[in-house]
């Protein structure tokens, strides 16, 4: 029947996804169907809450999924998040709005995607949001930005949270990180992330609810008569039964929430949107992926990807908390980027040196966790991109929150760009909700001394005037408490038993030359298909220094514009 044939089907109704189906179906003359087994969460008070979401853990809008034992972690399995409802993970996000460097995304250009730089991706960044500006009373709390970075008509509304803490903490805080030589910056999402700031939200301040991607792009233009929303888990791409050289799907496969196993057609495109933990376990069950792994799960090879799950790169968060002598009732969004010249001082140049010459062996060992289907060479030629981010572009490489609610004050800190690499799989040919996710936290030992420095640092900072003044002691829990002259190896104990998930997964089918193990090409098409695009955070083919969305908002709509662009060729 007509209604199981759209010009588009959209797998996952998330952050990228639901943006891309408002692009999709502003032209009635395109149809367009998104399918997600997930619910309204219009009317969870903890999802439109700005200060709501740590509540939402572990409930129904968590996908909750574990991690593999890490081998460099003692084993530990660690657990691993994923929103589910209309919205995706934008529902359940710490709604954090920061982009990245700007050598960061000029990188994705020499990966082999012609016009994907800072520059294109600016112009992104702006149409997409409307900023609200701060108050004169949050100015004062912290709360600053650059007006020309910064969009005025877009649907993704970002402010600064109507919480903020007022007081004298925002004061101390920026002084001592001053003394450590991380000065004020006045806009983190300008291009340059480096130094200190209070970041904004995802949110409408005037309202004071969660700004999702729903909320923007989706609950405004449901009623759109080309636009359907289907309630279901997809499975696998169909594809045609023609001659063409190349596969060409004809739709998808889904499971309704009832059991029921249905087809629907794409008569253009199929987009998956699933999420970089999820979309490599549908490219798998079609038939998409390293030959040897489908295999082994009884797949039969459509097209040969040997990247496809690979490239995994999520961020070690480490926590450090501490009892305050005072009580702080407001919210404190406050993160320090640094650079390996500020966190390694004199020494960065002989790491600079030392690194370079391992480039070859990381990569030989990355090489062999793909069983070699991608080439050592390919590797390292992605590690050295990445090295000269770091070492000859300054782009920062780790960021420190400093925060404090109530009596507790926190750091947390992460390396932005590590060179571990994991991977995404199905654990079984018939689970397609059980990823096997395995990050490698730690697997190059340069990320365990990066986040040894960081931890220093962060360390280092509530002990600096003026801030230490309102510190009353380390209260870590369930670990051990470092003493101040902790070793390295303490440090680095600390560090492996401690470490959790950033929930910042991407790369799993990445937008880079196929030869370097690239899954899409510059225009998201997946390779050797001829109309199933990904656009999702398993694109983006390395970290960038910010929070995901602000960079994955911009990707989509830019999908959007390639896609509808198109049009006229198809
Ligand atoms: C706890 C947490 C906190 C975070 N905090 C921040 C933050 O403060 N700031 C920030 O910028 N980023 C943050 N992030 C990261 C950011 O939110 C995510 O990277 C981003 O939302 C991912 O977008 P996506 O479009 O790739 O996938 P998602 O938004 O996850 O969308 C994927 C959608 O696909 C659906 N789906 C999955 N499998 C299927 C299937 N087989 N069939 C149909 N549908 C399917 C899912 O239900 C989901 O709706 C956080 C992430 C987490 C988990």
């Amino acid at each position: 029947s007509s209604t199981d044939s759209y010009d588009y089907i959209i797998v996952g109704a998330g952050t990228c996804g639901l943006l891309l189906a408002n692009r999709l179906s502003q032209d009635a003359n395109y149809t367009v169907a998104i399918i997600d087994p997930g619910a309204d969460e219009r009317d969870n008070p903890n999802v439109v809450d700005p200060l709501g979401w740590l509540g939402l853990t572990g409930t129904s809008v968590y996908w909750n999924y574990s991690s593999i034992p890490q081998e460099k972690l003692g084993g530990r399995v660690l657990e691993y998040d994923a929103g589910r409802g209309i919205g995706g993970t934008s529902l359940i996000n710490g709604m954090t709005y920061i982009r990245g460097d700007k050598a960061q995304f000029d990188a994705w250009e020499q990966l082999g995607n012609p016009g994907w730089n800072w520059t294109t991706m600016l112009k992104h960044f702006k149409k997409i949001e409307q900023f609200f500006p701060p108050l004169p009373w949050q100015e004062t709390a912290g709360a600053l930005y650059e007006d020309e970075y910064h969009g005025t008509s877009g649907e993704m509304h970002v402010g600064f949270n109507p919480a903020l803490l007022s007081g004298s903490f925002y004061g101390d805080v920026k002084a001592s990180w001053a003394a450590l030589g991380q000065t004020l910056n006045r806009d983190a999402s300008s291009g340059d992330t480096a130094g200190f700031d209070v970041w904004p939200q995802t949110l409408d301040p005037v309202k004071n609810v969660r700004w999702d991607a729903a909320t923007a792009f989706y609950w405004p233009v449901q009623d759109r008569p080309n636009l359907a929303l289907l309630n279901g888990t997809v499975s696998r791409i169909l594809w045609k039964n023609d001659e063409a050289d190349v596969p060409e799907a004809s739709g998808v496969e889904y499971l309704t929430p009832d059991g029921n196993i249905k087809t629907v057609n794409a008569r253009r495109e199929v987009i998956l949107s699933a999420g970089a933990l999820r979309t490599p376990l549908i490219l798998e069950l079609s038939g998409i992926g390293n030959p040897s792994i489908l295999n082994g799960l009884g797949i039969e090879t459509v097209v040969n990807s040997p990247g496809v799950g690979e490239n995994l790169i999520d961020q070690s968060n480490v926590a450090l908390t501490y009892s305050t002598k005072e009580s702080f009732p407001g919210y404190a969004p406050y993160a320090t980027f640094v650079n390996a010249t500020s966190l390694f001082g004199d020494g960065v140049e002989a790491l600079a040196a030392s690194t370079k010459k391992s480039l070859p062996i990381w990569a030989q060992q990355i090489a062999a966790q793909t069983n070699g289907v991608i080439s050592a060479r390919a590797i390292e030629h992605r590690l050295q991109v990445q090295h000269d981010l770091i070492f000859k572009k300054g782009v920062t490489i780790a960021e420190i929150l400093s925060s404090a609610s109530g009596t507790t004050a926190i750091s947390a800190y992460w390396d932005t760009l590590p060179f571990s690499r994991g991977s995404v799989h199905l654990s079984s040919a018939n689970d397609i909700n059980t990823p096997a996710i395995n990050p490698r936290f730690l697997s190059v030992d340069f990320d365990l001394a990066v986040q040894v420095a960081v931890g220093r640092l962060a360390t280092k900072f509530w002990t600096t005037a003026p801030i230490s003044a309102v510190i009353e002691a380390r209260v870590d829990p369930n670990s051990t408490i470092l003493p101040d002259n902790a070793t390295d190896a303490q440090w680095e104990d600390f560090t492996r038993s401690s470490l959790i998930s950033n929930s910042h997964s991407l790369g799993t089918a990445a937008m880079m030359k196929r030869e370097w193990g690239g899954v899409v090409d510059s225009q998201m098409r997946v390779y050797g298909t001829g109309n199933v695009r990904v656009v999702d955070a398993s694109v983006l083919p390395m970290q960038v220094s910010g929070h995901l969305t602000a960079t994955l908002y911009a990707v989509a709509e830019r999908a959007g514009e390639m896609i509808v662009g198109d049009r006229s060729g198809l």
